[in-house]
């Protein structure tokens, strides 16, 4: 479905992402694990259109997008949940989710599904987004990227700094969604929720792919791969 080749991204002069090719394939969950600064953010925004790819490929679906904005990747069906969420603060969680729908793609998901989903936003549906809690953004933040029914979620970081209860929660979630045929790239810091939902891993650090491999491939250098992510 996504297949980034070579690519090379910059800050300026200097190089954030180097020769970094990954695959996510059709209704998969892949994993890209790496420390704090270790180009994980960066990546999820050159495969968004967000940072300049000065050289290297992009392919979604079959079809060369190199060059597309991210508007483009967004209606091809590629949906960002960036690490600060983006909730608009003054709009109420219902107001936050209905601005996605008008952005989106026409598809299965829409409010009532999303509400299914995350039972907790129907409840707080009238509530201001200054108001939620952390994991209240995530479930919101991730509804605003399924309303625009993606064939690809690209989640960045979305279980930091949450209870293992809420955790739990979208782990949940996450199974469901990819249960319905969508992909998921998700990035986090560290093992514990990759491990759980990614059948593949990519670990990325100082900009470079360092390691991937299938889930039992990693438990196997389980020792290896923690101690390059938690240097
Ligand atoms: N807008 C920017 N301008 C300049 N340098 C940046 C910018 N964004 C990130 N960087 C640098 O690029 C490198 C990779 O950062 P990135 O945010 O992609 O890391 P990360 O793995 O997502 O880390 P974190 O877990 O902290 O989000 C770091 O050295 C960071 O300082």
């Amino acid at each position: 479905m996504l297949e980034m080749q070579n690519c090379n991204v910059f800050y300026g002069k200097a190089q954030a992402l180097h020769d970094v090719s990954i695959i996510v394939g059709d209704g998969e969950i892949v994993s890209l694990i790496g420390r704090n600064g270790a180009g994980k953010s960066t990546l999820l925004k050159a495969i968004m259109g967000l940072n300049p790819i000065k050289s290297g490929t992009r392919k979604f679906e079959g079809r060369d997008v190199t060059n597309a904005t991210t508007e483009m990747l967004g209606r091809s069906g590629i949906a960002f949940v960036p690490e600060d969420r983006r909730i608009f603060a003054t709009l109420s969680v219902d107001e936050n989710l209905r601005i996605a729908t008008v952005m989106g793609r026409k598809g299965p998901w829409n409010l009532e599904r999303v509400y299914n989903l995350f039972p907790r936003l129907k409840e707080r549906m009238n509530s201001r987004g200054d108001t939620l809690s952390g994991g209240e953004q995530q479930m919101l933040a991730v509804g605003r990227g399924l309303l625009t029914n993606p064939k690809l979620l690209l989640l960045d970081e979305p279980t930091e700094g949450l209870a293992p209860l809420v955790v739990a929660d979208l782990i949940k979630a996450m199974e469901l969604i990819n249960a319905e045929g969508v992909a998921i790239l998700l990035v986090e810091q560290n093992l514990k929720v990759p491990l759980k939902l990614a059948k593949r891993q990519y670990l990325i650090d100082n900009g470079h792919i360092r390691w991937s491999g299938k889930t039992d491939e990693l438990l196997a250098e389980r020792e290896k791969i923690e101690a390059l992510i938690s240097l």
